[in-house]
């Protein structure tokens, strides 16, 4: 940021620093720059957001000279002037600056010049994607027919709530504010009023592809004015697309976001509808900020400040009934997302046993040959642990898979364990001594091995216990000061240059990894997808739903499941290919390091990333 112009010197050192702030607003919100002196001023901290009104600027500042413009904007804490003379913006710059000033203010004021008074952003007639205004749906006598149909008692009822914001009454069914959520098996008493039926009507008139589309719940706000709504996304899992928003007697200002940070302000005029489809209804928050004014633009276009009145929406949903949401915005979507996460890592033992049974254990059995074919590399940093054991030391390889870290460091006792029989089987064929058991019960006994390797196998398990519980066992069977080094799968798979489990796909190396997008598919665990391995009543007791990751793509969650695609050596033929889905649970940055700092007799010697993985060397102490 440019340093402010020699003018500025003879301020004090409060205001100095005050007004570097507010230049840095000016630079970052407009296309306007702080200049020597000019004949117009930012009024950094007086404009609308902060309550003030143009008259009492033009009031307070026409005592300098003569002005010929005020520019305030929607949503802004600061406001331009521009005056006839520079001479007279000088006299208002240095007497006001770091001064009290406007009488409805109690701080002080200050300012700016400026080389220009930036254009106002103003309700744009662009709207989020998705979005429909149809303006003067209903006439006056329905808005009134409407109105009427609703009577706000002056009691809380249990279907009448005055929240913080604003009073709601639903019909149909309510729409719980605790967990935005609607009980789907608890209809209300009333529903929607038989008076809205022509709205459904004249839509399907007007939008074809409506036709057929029926709402079965309505909730009612009257917003006073000062109260609104706060920012949210109606959640996904309780209502299908589109949702209706039919404003009644007075129009008001809406406020829609987005991830990228996209604002549009979109003025609701009174007896509009409001279509809210796709994007902008699953993907945009809309909101309405609790104020007493909006400013709206007059007949000759300028804008003014308007008071709010009562306004009251009339917003229609459709429950959502064929299952879950399947938009393409996972991020925001909760039939896809948060719930899911959370709920493995909350699974019962009994649960996380079964599902890790089925998930991972009887995967790996059923493609331990494909799965052996495709191993043949040892990483170097994995290698390089084993080649630096000393002659004689035992190391100990838990979840060896096709022992391919055997045989490299011919001075050292090498033993390995896997859950799968059938990879012990490949093991056993090439001459390594293993046996057959799982990571949470090593049947060694404490402080016998020197070192411990366990690659790509702790991400297996479902819950943060038992992968803990994991890393206990490997410390146990540990001699003291003896050294374990472990592997597990980061959610970030382009933390250092893109790894090779991203490269290996053609696509992504041309293509920067961070582009590369996910098209989320999701499972639910209930409804068995391993008919042949998962008898019903196992699946049935998880009541989990993993998404399903797409191969060679970044993590966009932490408990999905991974595809396998089993080739056979004769077949060729990928369609025919039967897919296998293993658990993963991928890590986050620090996540490893603090599981093994929260383990008793260990010390992490050491932290990593590599090839798309998260690394520790832990020391036994
Ligand atoms: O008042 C409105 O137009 C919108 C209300 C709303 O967004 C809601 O109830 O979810
Ligand atoms: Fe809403
Ligand atoms: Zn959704």
């Amino acid at each position: 940021m440019e340093d402010l112009p020699l003018l500025y010197l003879d301020l004090k050192l409060k205001t100095k620093r005050k007004l570097r702030k507010y230049q840095h607003l000016l630079t970052k919100e407009t296309d306007a720059v702080v200049t020597i002196e000019s004949e117009n001023l930012m009024i950094c901290n007086a404009g609308l957001v902060s309550g003030n009104q143009r008259e009492e600027l033009v009031q307070f500042f026409s005592s300098f000279g003569a002005i010929e413009e005020v520019s305030m904007s929607p949503g802004k804490s600061y406001s331009f002037i521009k005056f006839k003379r520079t001479h007279d913006a000088i006299k208002a710059f240095k007497e006001v600056n770091g001064q009290k000033g406007l009488p409805s203010m109690d701080s002080c004021l200050y300012l700016l010049f400026v080389n220009k008074v930036p254009p106002l952003s103003v309700y744009e007639d662009v709207l989020p994607p998705g979005l429909l205004l149809l303006e003067n749906f209903i006439n006056e006598h329905e808005e009134e027919m409407l109105l009427n149909c609703v009577i706000w008692s002056s009691v809380d009822s249990d279907q009448e709530k005055c929240l913080k914001h604003r009073q709601v009454k639903h019909f149909g069914y309510e729409f719980r504010y605790s967990d935005n959520n609607v009980n789907k098996d608890a209809p209300l008493m009333e529903s929607i009023p038989q008076e809205c039926g022509f709205l459904f009507e004249r839509l399907s008139k007007s939008r074809p592809e409506l036709s057929l589309w029926m709402p079965d719940q309505l909730t009612v706000n009257k917003y006073e004015p000062g109260q609104g709504i706060p920012p949210h996304i109606d959640t996904h899992s309780a209502f299908n697309d589109p949702i209706l928003s039919l404003s009644l007697n007075a129009s008001i200002v809406m406020e829609w976001r987005n991830s990228e940070r996209q604002h549009f302000s979109v003025l609701l005029p009174r007896r509009s509808l409001l279509i809210m489809s796709s994007e902008s209804r699953y993907a945009w928050t809309h909101g309405i900020t609790p104020r007493k004014t909006d400013i709206l633009k007059n007949h000759e276009g300028n804008l003014t400040v308007c008071a709010r009145e009562v306004r009251v929406s009339f917003t229609f949903r459709q429950l959502r009934r064929e299952g879950p949401c399947m938009c393409q915005w996972p991020k925001f979507c909760d039939s896809q997302t948060p719930k899911t996460e959370t709920q493995v890592d909350r699974l019962t033992e009994d649960c996380a046993s079964k599902l890790e049974k089925i998930y991972v254990h009887q995967v790996y059995n059923e493609i331990a040959s494909h799965f052996s074919d495709t191993r043949h590399k040892p990483w170097p940093n994995v290698l390089s642990f084993v080649m630096s054991l000393k002659p004689g030391d035992i190391l100990l390889d838990v979840g060896c898979g096709n022992g391919k870290y055997f045989g490299h460091n011919k001075y050292i006792v090498e033993i390995g364990c896997d859950r799968s029989s059938n990879l012990m089987e490949v093991c056993t064929t090439r001459g390594f001594q293993v046996f057959q058991c799982d990571c949470l019960v090593l049947p060694l006994r404490s402080c016998t091995v020197n070192a411990c390797i366990s690659i790509a196998v702790i991400h297996h398990l479902s819950t943060q216990e038992r992968r803990k519980a994991a890393i206990n066992e490997i410390i146990r069977v540990l001699k003291p000061g003896g050294k374990a080094l472990i592997y597990v799968w980061a959610k970030n798979q382009n933390k250092e240059e893109m790894s090779s489990y991203l490269k290996q796909d053609r696509k992504n190396r041309r293509k920067s990894a961070e582009t590369s997008v996910n098209h989320t598919k999701f499972i639910s665990l209930d409804e068995s997808n391993y008919p042949k391995t998962a008898p019903d009543d196992q699946i049935r007791s998880f009541g989990v739903t993993l998404p399903v990751h797409s191969n060679r793509t970044n993590f966009q969650h932490n408990n999905l499941l991974v595809p396998w695609i089993l080739k056979h050596g004769d077949s060729k033929n990928v369609e025919e290919a039967p897919t296998f889905l293993r658990f993963y649970h991928v890590f986050e940055e620090d996540e490893l390091v603090q599981l093994c700092i929260s383990i008793e007799n260990c010390s992490v010697e050491r932290s990593f990333y590599d090839q798309g993985n998260w690394c520790v060397i832990l020391v036994k102490s």
